[in-house]
């Protein structure tokens, strides 16, 4: 079954003389369990086009349906509930620099409400151990190396088990090793649980852990 598939999309900035075509023409389909990368020169769309399909930005034309639900000219509590479903990773790891990290992974959980205080730690630390992360579970952001950091955050967008992980440029303040460690951590994770992942990058050095790439340039896939 496709978790998303986008037929006909166009989005622009701005009205009249101020008017920014950003996506042209968007075909897109995106199994259960696949993972894709998405490339292309800056300007080219590509967060556009990713926050358009986590129900983060509001289309207005073609077709774009994840998880089953149409989200172009969709109500607000369609793309709330497919936000619940999603997991974001992006490239400033989006921490709260005065939780730990068991408590930065926690609070995605606290959006959920299927579970006790105590279930949602259990279920914190077994993530952060996942990654490799049971020896920093009470460290604080600033207190972790970056590629520790991003890890905390793989941990926090996998957590709730989403159907759908979006990521955006999550090794852009990494080097090559922790980077490459970092998606690697986050493929092997998904592929336990039949995630589907699309990652924005211009990372050249990540392109091996995709089962497919696709170039956007200028709004259009080519
Ligand atoms: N809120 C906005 N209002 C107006 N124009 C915008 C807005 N957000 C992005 N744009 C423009 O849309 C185009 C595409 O931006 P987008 O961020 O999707 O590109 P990108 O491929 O992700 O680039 P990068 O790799 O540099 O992040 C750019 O020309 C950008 O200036």
């Amino acid at each position: 079954m496709s978790m998303i598939d986008v037929k006909g999309l166009n989005f622009a900035f701005g009205q009249g003389e101020l008017r920014r075509q950003v996506l042209t023409n968007i075909h897109l389909s995106i199994e259960t369990g696949e993972i894709v990368i998405l490339t292309g020169p800056s300007g080219s769309g590509k967060t556009t086009l990713l926050t358009i399909l986590g129900g983060l930005r509001l289309a207005t034309s073609g077709s774009v349906v994840v998880l089953g639900e149409q989200l172009v000219r969709s109500e607000t509590s369609t793309r709330i509930a497919v936000r619940r479903q999603t997991g974001y990773i992006f490239q400033q790891h989006n921490l709260f620099l005065s939780l730990t990290a068991t408590e930065n992974v926690c609070m995605a959980l606290e959006l959920h409400d299927l579970f006790s205080e105590k279930e949602r730690v259990g279920l914190a630390r077994q993530i952060l151990t996942q990654v490799g992360l049971e020896e920093r579970l009470e460290y604080r952001p600033q207190q972790l190396s970056g590629g520790q950091r991003q890890r905390v955050s793989i941990a926090r967008a996998l957590v709730s088990r989403p159907k759908i992980v979006l990521a955006d440029e999550p090794t852009a303040s990494l080097d090559k090793n922790s980077g490459h460690e970092a998606v690697e951590i986050l493929r092997s994770l998904a592929k336990q649980n039949g995630t589907t992942i699309l990652i924005v990058t211009h990372d050249y050095r990540i392109l091996d852990i995709a089962d497919r790439i696709i170039n956007l340039e200028d709004g259009i896939i080519t």
